[in-house]
């Protein structure tokens, strides 16, 4: 089939009454459509087990466009593709009706059978749909048939094998689309670019030249009513082994042959076979977890929120060194951490490069600062070099300055959700932003390690953390015993450090 930016495509929403689906994917529908980016052959089909009238899903969907962009340019043409079918996905006999729905829009809108299923709803009812779509003869059509799933992907390697395996049944693995979010962000994107796209940095980018790498994600928000799910994840399948894995990966893969999914997804994978395994008892000296507790402004703690175990052992935050033992990598930690209820929401990558050999400019009282490249994810997006100058006057001193690249200020509030890349993306048929199932594999199987003895040893002293702070101090230590310590994620002045 020819690729094209904007093919005829049916889109059908398993879970479409939900969060999800309200928050991300309506409005990021939305957008495509007034950008033009939606053929205007297109048709959305809704599904949850809610009995709604069409009329009062095309206002749920008219009220989420509204809530979330506030603007109802286009809407009533945009909402007049939306069609509804209460259906439980459990029930055998609602996959006829779905297929006849499917295949009168088919023709209505001259779509060529092209059908994107995206499953935004609990992982234990993936196999059951896709078992449906297949043997219920909805994937039966001449177009592309793209199977869209949402994250968790599993909840440990055997887990996701087994959901993998029973999608398998009825996808190929290229008409997978595994979510990951974070792949959608403009500067997670970007730092490819950066890093393929100067002469400045790529010779650098070594353990030649490199001391240490830190990702930080960091959150204000605390578990807020998501305490059940999170109780049985934690920090550590909710955000390391997806989100935080593939920016280590896509900070550390070898330069692809080409900008193909194929090359692409292959470097990332190198990266994640290459990540130093964890012996049982090693997992201390590289892994520690916190957990928040109240603080003094009444702030609550993990323990009291909805949902979660007054005693429970579930982990808030993560802190981790990485090892990646290539050619490339030897020798240079990769620090990740993330955390909710932190001191401020923050994704940020600092790569500090290694001091220069002879410091001509030495200072007893003032040590020359590192070179620094930050790379700014969210919520500012862009990049900071950090470099050392000439103080201006006759004594010849170093200061530290830093040239700033701001995306915000070029690309202001255009710059598209990462829901909006991923849905558009999906309907191109270009799965570079997707993650590949060696991928999921292999980050199940290096997080598996941690939680199996952290599972098997009750953390005594959580909480560790006071809401709103900047998380356990054991994290600290972690960088210490190396002689490093985190950069700061707020005002990043290496003098000030
Ligand atoms: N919300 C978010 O921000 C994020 C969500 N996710 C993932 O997306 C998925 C959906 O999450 P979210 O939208 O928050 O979940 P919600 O609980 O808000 O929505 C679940 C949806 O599934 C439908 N549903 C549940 N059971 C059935 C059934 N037997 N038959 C048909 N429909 C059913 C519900 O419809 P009804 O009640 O009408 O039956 C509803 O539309 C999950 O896998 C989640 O982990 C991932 C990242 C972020
Ligand atoms: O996938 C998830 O990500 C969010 C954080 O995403 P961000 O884009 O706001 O950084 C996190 O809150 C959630 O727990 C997790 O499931």
């Amino acid at each position: 089939m020819k690729q094209t930016d904007t093919p005829s495509t049916l889109l059908m929403i398993f879970g479409a009454t939900g969060d999800l689906a309200k928050r991300k994917l309506y409005p990021s529908l939305f957008h495509l459509f007034n950008k033009g980016k939606i053929s205007k052959d297109f048709a959305v089909i809704g599904v949850a087990r809610r009995e709604w009238t069409e009329e009062q899903f095309k206002k749920h969907v008219e009220d989420s466009v509204l809530t979330s962009i506030g603007t109802k340019e286009n809407i009533d043409e945009f909402i007049s593709h939306f069609y509804y079918q209460s259906h439980d996905v459990s029930d055998s006999e609602s996959y006829i009706t779905l297929k006849n729905l499917a295949d009168s829009l088919d023709n209505k809108y001259n779509l060529h059978g092209n059908r994107i299923f995206y499953l935004a709803m609990a992982p234990e009812f993936f196999g059951t749909i896709t078992d449906h779509l297949k043997s219920d003869g909805l994937t039966d059509t001449q177009g592309f048939h793209r199977l869209v799933i949402e994250k968790p992907f599993g909840h440990d390697l055997p887990s996701a094998e087994q959901l993998n395996n029973q999608i398998r049944e009825s996808f190929t693995e290229d008409q997978i689309y595994r979510i990951d979010h974070y792949l959608g962000k403009e500067m997670v994107q970007n730092i490819e670019v950066i890093r393929f796209a100067n002469a400045l940095f790529e010779p650098l980018w070594n353990s030649r030249y490199i001391s240490n790498i830190q990702v930080t994600s960091s959150e204000e928000l605390g578990v807020e009513e998501r305490g059940r799910y999170y109780e049985k994840s934690g920090a550590l399948r909710d955000m390391v082994q997806n989100h935080m894995l593939q920016m280590v990966a896509l900070l550390a893969m070898e330069p692809p042959i080409k900008l193909t999914t194929e090359e692409i997804r292959g470097e990332k994978v190198k990266v994640l076979r290459a990540l130093r395994p964890l012996k049982d008892d090693e997992v201390k000296d590289y892994f520690v977890r916190g957990q928040y507790g109240p603080n003094e402004t009444g702030g609550r703690g993990y323990r009291q929120e909805p949902n979660v175990d007054p005693n429970s052992n579930t982990e808030t935050y993560v802190a981790g060194k990485l090892m990646i033992d290539n050619f490339r990598w030897a020798g240079v930690p990769i620090y990740i951490r993330t955390g909710k209820r932190m001191e401020t929401k923050s994704t940020k990558i600092v790569i500090q490069f290694k001091d220069i050999p002879m410091n001509l400019y030495y200072n007893r009282d003032k040590p020359l600062a590192p070179n620094l490249l930050v790379i700014h994810i969210q919520p500012d997006e862009g990049i900071t070099l950090h470099l050392n100058a000439k103080k201006s006057g006759q004594n010849v001193e170093t200061t530290p300055v830093k040239l700033n690249f701001s995306n915000n200020s070029v690309d202001g509030m255009n710059t598209p959700e990462a829901y909006e890349k991923l849905l558009h993306d999906c309907m191109r048929g270009d799965a570079t932003n997707f993650t590949h199932w060696d991928d999921v594999k292999l980050s199940w199987a290096y997080v598996d390690k941690i939680s199996e003895v952290w599972e098997t040893t009750k953390e005594t002293e959580f909480p560790n953390y006071c809401a709103g702070t900047a998380g356990p101090k054991a994290a600290d230590e972690l960088l210490e015993k190396d002689g490093f310590y985190w950069w700061p994620i707020d005002n990043l002045d290496v003098d000030n450090c």
